[in-house]
Order: C-alpha cells, then sequence, then structure tokens
C-alpha cells in the first residue's frame, strides 16, 4: 500500500500534490498542531486552522468530530449492514479505520487513484486529489438494529441505547430514519466530506449499503464560543449556549459516557441522536419580526435573550413567553439537561410544491440520551411556538465508540473483542 507520498507510479497524496509530500512529517506535525490550536485555542487560531486546510488528528481517546471544532460541511451517511458474517463486519471496520486514517489526513485510499493495475478500478475515486485535508473528521457509530441477533452482540449493547420515544408532532419516514451503522463526515470543502463517504461506502460494496444521507451546509452551532455564532435557515444566532471543546467538566458531565455508566466497551464514547427537522420558511419569512424574536426568547440582531443586551447574557426566562423555544430547552426547565449541538442547515431542492425543503439535521451528542434529549424533545414537542414552524420527518439514534488510540486499533475494537 502506497505512503501516500510522489514516486514512480505512485498516486501522490493530496498533501503531496500541494507541495507538502518531502517534509510530510514536518508539515503533518504542524497541521496537526494547528487543528489543536482549532479545538483548544482562541477565535484567531479556529480561523486560521480552517484557512490553512489543516489535518485533524484521528487518533485519540474520543473520535474527532465530537467536541473538536466544527467544520463548515456536512455529509452524513447511515447503512444498513447486508452481511450476517460478523468477521465480515469487523473486517470492514478495519478497513474502513484504515482508509479513514489516510483521508483525514489528506492521503488518497489504499494505491490511489491512478498509477495502478490499468486493469483494476482504482482504490480511490480521485475527487479529491489535489484538495487540502480540510479538517476532514470521520466520526462512527453503532445503531440499535446491529444489537440485534445477527452478530452475537446482544449482551453488549448499552442499556441507554433504546429506540427514542415518539413525539408529539412527529412526521418520521422510515427512508430517512434508524441504520445500523452511521459515519458523520465533517470538513471545511464539502467535496473533501463526500468523498469521504463515496469512498467508505465503496470499500463496504456487497457488506453494507446507504440506506440514507443528509448533506449539511453550514454549521448551526460550534464547540469554539470565541468564534462568530453561526445562523440558522430561520436568521438567527443558533448554538450560543452550546458546549464548548475547550470545557472539559462540561463535557465529562454531559457528553462522555464514563466507565461507571457502561458498558466497559463505550467508555469514552457518546450517544448521537439526529433529526432531520424540515422548516417552513416561506411561512416563517411571512411572520412578523416581534413574533420570531419572541418565539425564540431572544432578538434577531444581537441573539440577545429577551430583556438583557448581549449575546452572551445569562438569559432570565420568566421574561420570556412560557412556550418560547429557549425557555423550554434551557437546562433549568428540563433537571439541569445538556447536549453537544453540532447540526447543519440543509437545503435538498424544493418539494415538488414550490417550496424549499430545507431545515436543520439536528445532531447532538451526550452521555445519556434519557437525560439528554428526550426530556427536552418531549418538552419543545407538548409546548413550543417553534413547532408551527418546524417538522421532525427523519429520526436515528447511535452508540458512538471511544476513539481510535493508533495504528493497529481499529473502530469498534472493544465492541467486538
Ligand atoms: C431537543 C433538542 C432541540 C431541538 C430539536 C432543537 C431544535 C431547534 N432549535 C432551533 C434554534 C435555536 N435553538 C436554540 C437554543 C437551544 N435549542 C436547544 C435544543 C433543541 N433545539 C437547546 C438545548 C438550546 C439552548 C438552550 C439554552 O441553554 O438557553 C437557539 C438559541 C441560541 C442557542 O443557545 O443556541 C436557537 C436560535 C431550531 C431552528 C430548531 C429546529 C429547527
Ligand atoms: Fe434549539
Amino acid at each position: 500500500m502506497s505512503d501516500g507520498t510522489t514516486g514512480t507510479g505512485t498516486p501522490p497524496s493530496r498533501r503531496a500534490l500541494l507541495g507538502w509530500g518531502g517534509a510530510g512529517l514536518a508539515l503533518g506535525a504542524a497541521a496537526a498542531g494547528g487543528a489543536v490550536a482549532a479545538v483548544t485555542g482562541g477565535g484567531d487560531a479556529t480561523a486560521t486552522a480552517a484557512a490553512s486546510g489543516a489535518a485533524v488528528p484521528f487518533h485519540g481517546t474520543h473520535q474527532a468530530g465530537v467536541a473538536t471544532a466544527v467544520q463548515d460541511r456536512l455529509h452524513f451517511a447511515s447503512f444498513d449492514v447486508k452481511t450476517g458474517d460478523r468477521a465480515e463486519l469487523v473486517r470492514l471496520l478495519k478497513d474502513w479505520t484504515r482508509a479513514a486514517e489516510r483521508m483525514t489526513a489528506g492521503q488518497a485510499v489504499g494505491e490511489g487513484a491512478y498509477g495502478g493495475l490499468a486493469e483494476a478500478p482504482p482504490d480511490d475515486t480521485g475527487e479529491a486529489l489535489g484538495l487540502k485535508p480540510s479538517r476532514l473528521t470521520l466520526t462512527v457509530g453503532f445503531g440499535p438494529s446491529v444489537f440485534d441477533a445477527r452478530f452475537g452482540l446482544r449482551e453488549r449493547r448499552p442499556a441507554a441505547l433504546v429506540e427514542l420515544p415518539a413525539f408529539k408532532g412527529d412526521n418520521l419516514d422510515p427512508a430517512r430514519s434508524g441504520g445500523d451503522l452511521c459515519v458523520q463526515a465533517c470538513a471545511d470543502d464539502p467535496q473533501v466530506a463526500v468523498h469521504a463517504i463515496r469512498n467508505l461506502a465503496r470499500i463496504g460494496f456487497g457488506k453494507v449499503a446507504v440506506r440514507w444521507s443528509q448533506l449539511g451546509f453550514g454549521k448551526t452551532s460550534s464547540t469554539t464560543p470565541e468564534e462568530q455564532t453561526p445562523r440558522n435557515m430561520m436568521g438567527f444566532k443558533d448554538g450560543t449556549r452550546n458546549i464548548s471543546g475547550t470545557d472539559t467538566a462540561a463535557l465529562d458531565e454531559h457528553v462522555w459516557v464514563s466507565g461507571k455508566d457502561g458498558p466497559a466497551w463505550l467508555a469514552g464514547g457518546s450517544y448521537l441522536v439526529a433529526r432531520r427537522i424540515r422548516m417552513n420558511v416561506e411561512t416563517w419569512d411571512r411572520t412578523p419580526l416581534q413574533e420570531q424574536e419572541d418565539i425564540f426568547g431572544r432578538d434577531k440582531g444581537e441573539g440577545a435573550p429577551v430583556g438583557r443586551a448581549r449575546e452572551r447574557d445569562e438569559p432570565f426566562l420568566p421574561a420570556m413567553l412560557p412556550t418560547a423555544h429557549v425557555r423550554l430547552a434551557h437546562p433549568d426547565s428540563n433537571g439541569g439537561a445538556r447536549m453537544l449541538r453540532r447540526g447543519y442547515s440543509f437545503t435538498d431542492g424544493t418539494d415538488g410544491l414550490g417550496r424549499l425543503d430545507a431545515g436543520l439535521f439536528f445532531l447532538a451528542y451526550q452521555r445519556d440520551v434519557a437525560k439528554g434529549f428526550v426530556p427536552v424533545q418531549r418538552s419543545l414537542a407538548a409546548s413550543d411556538v417553534l413547532n408551527e414552524y418546524i417538522q421532525h420527518v427523519g429520526s436515528a439514534l447511535y452508540a458512538i465508540p471511544p476513539g481510535v488510540r493508533d495504528e493497529d486499533d481499529w473502530w469498534g475494537r472493544a465492541l467486538f473483542s
């Protein structure tokens, strides 16, 4: 297998094509440092890392793509496992891990996209050649259905990994819900994220099939509060009170599964809730500004909570409508529940009735869904005035294993060992 550096008959890595090949190690380390700065540093470091197209380290205690700085683009895919052979599934997870190591470092999959046997299709599909690593992160998850009888994993199913309850107003499409495995690909370049999912799906041909996938074009939450807060498709700042990627105390309390929570294989991992939430943007755009602000409990320009001046001022919940989104979602209204939001806006063309098929692909990581998403969504589903403008049309839940520690480790090793 090629190491991704240039040589006769060997396809160059994306990094090599950028002129990084010879000094790959030194520059790779610098790029990783930039990515670390993106996670731990200030806004300037984040902006620099994004602009430089740096690589985010793949190996670590936790998977990248949860607490690491949120990139601007998403390709999320949910897969059904087609093989009934446990060994084949393990082989796939190992192959996926090795390919993910390469792609997140800006290298082509396997022997690359050209230069190999003319009689065989290339290992890599090629559309990311010449592009920077673009802070690509690949995050894998296991859905409840993978713990059925097929792979002998019944005893290993986390007690907390139960199907989400039905919520008032849900209009879920089974074709956009569920799945045995997921891969969240985030990057600053959409082509890099799409290339990653395409190549993982290709490696999995015959063993897994994409059940549904979702592209996202603008982050709606960040883990870097020192950055400018992004705006959602309703024009409001979204993610102001999200968990910061540097707030280790909050991450330990609300996001990472601990050894005490069980099962042991999931320690250092998390749970991911994905919801495709359609917005009726045409109706929203005809709603008066005051009403829009009352619905969220924040103003549209600054993003300040009702009665306050600045975005980061502490919300005073009694000043908001009892049905305001922020009042209902706030931890004080939900027994202290918090989650790390990492969603993206989407626009998937039109719906045939002249309306944009647009909305929020809501992604939230948490330590326990029963104490995070479920109580908050119950309260939102029952009373949120925002419900007049939105509808949940897709839903999935996954257990997110801990990070891949080194080159000998692989996604899900502790689960299958
Ligand atoms: C069940 C969890 C949540 C869903 C589903 C959800 C959907 C949703 N949210 C917005 C826009 C905003 N949400 C904001 C705050 C906010 N939302 C949730 C949870 C869900 N949102 C939480 C936990 C919070 C933070 C509450 C707090 O601590 O104050 C905001 C305000 C800015 C912010 O703090 O992020 C906006 C704006 C939309 C449009 C939407 C569905 C389409
Ligand atoms: Fe919200």
